[in-house]
């Protein structure tokens, strides 16, 4: 495990507010092409890793790390130039609702200095038929998509510039369980042909055991562990236990065993 690229590196961060510390002394790697499932309980600070990931949020203190580069001591053109080497999809899309999803797909392109419009365009329709859509959902606007739609709009728009990483903040919230097995299948693919890091804010068991190779807990003010499902399931700690023993936990277990089995068939 050690010899693996370390893309994402977080050391000693802590995020504070007012007197909330949601963070202390966080450390974390992510891996080059994994999926990284990120848990923990409502609170725990997952939303807030994110966005201090992305540059979102400044820690109070630590270091982040991105592909090498220190982001907090980054010039904005250094930064700029890192932000356009990964995507992020939030919970409801984010779409700009007063432009056509095409468009909203290319709204990150647009920094592209001498891109031709046309191309752009056809590069956005790409990305669009990419993540399962329809060609003609290019030219509706969020509000006349469903959700599931919207979400997958929301990652053609994070994947426009062929990210290194996406980051996904619970992107199967909101779905329903067919709807959500598709997306879970969608970012599985789209990891393996794209070499894609993910970095995946979920609360859904289904989504751990279906797609991410390893899974970090947020508990404590911290990583608490980091490790396959394998792992967590010996995990000798109470929110960690009740998570992953709970019955919803078994469901989603015995759910994923029974597609392995079907896929041996
Ligand atoms: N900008 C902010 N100002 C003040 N407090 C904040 C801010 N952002 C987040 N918090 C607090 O930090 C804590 C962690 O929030 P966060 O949204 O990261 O939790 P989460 O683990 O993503 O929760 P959930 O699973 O419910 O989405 C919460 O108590 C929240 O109220």
């Amino acid at each position: 495990m050690t010899d693996r690229e370390i893309v994402i590196r977080l050391r000693g961060i802590r995020n504070q507010f007012g007197s909330q510390v949601v963070h202390d002394d966080l450390d974390l790697d992510v891996y080059r092409g994994e999926i990284l499932g990120v848990v923990g309980g409502s609170g725990s600070g997952k939303s807030v890793l994110l966005r201090t990931i992305v540059g979102l949020q400044t820690p109070n203190e630590g270091s982040v790390e991105v592909l090498d580069t220190d982001l907090l001591s980054a010039d904005d053109d250094t930064r700029q130039t890192l932000e356009n080497r990964w995507g992020v999809m939030f919970q409801d899309g984010a779409l700009f609702s007063s432009l056509t999803v095409r468009e909203n797909v290319e709204v990150p392109m647009r920094g592209i200095k001498g891109l031709d419009p046309q191309i752009r365009r056809d590069l956005a329709d790409l990305k669009i038929s990419m993540v399962g859509l329809q060609y003609s959902a290019g030219d509706k606007y969020p509000s006349e998509l469903s959700g599931g739609m919207r979400k997958r709009a929301g990652l053609a728009r994070a994947l426009a510039l062929d990210p290194d990483i996406v980051f996904l903040d619970e992107p199967t919230a909101g779905l329903d369980p067919i709807g959500a097995t598709g997306f879970d299948e969608l970012i599985r693919n789209l990891s393996q042909s794209m070499g894609l890091t993910v970095f995946l804010v979920t609360h859904d068991l289904d989504t751990l055991h279906a797609t991410c190779d390893r899974i970090a807990v947020l508990a404590e003010r911290k990583v608490l562990v980091t490790g396959t499902m394998k792992d967590m399931l010996e995990v000798d700690h109470p929110w960690v236990h009740e998570y992953f023993h709970g019955p919803r936990a078994r469901a989603a277990a015995s759910e994923g065993s029974a597609k392995a089995d079907r896929k041996g068939d």
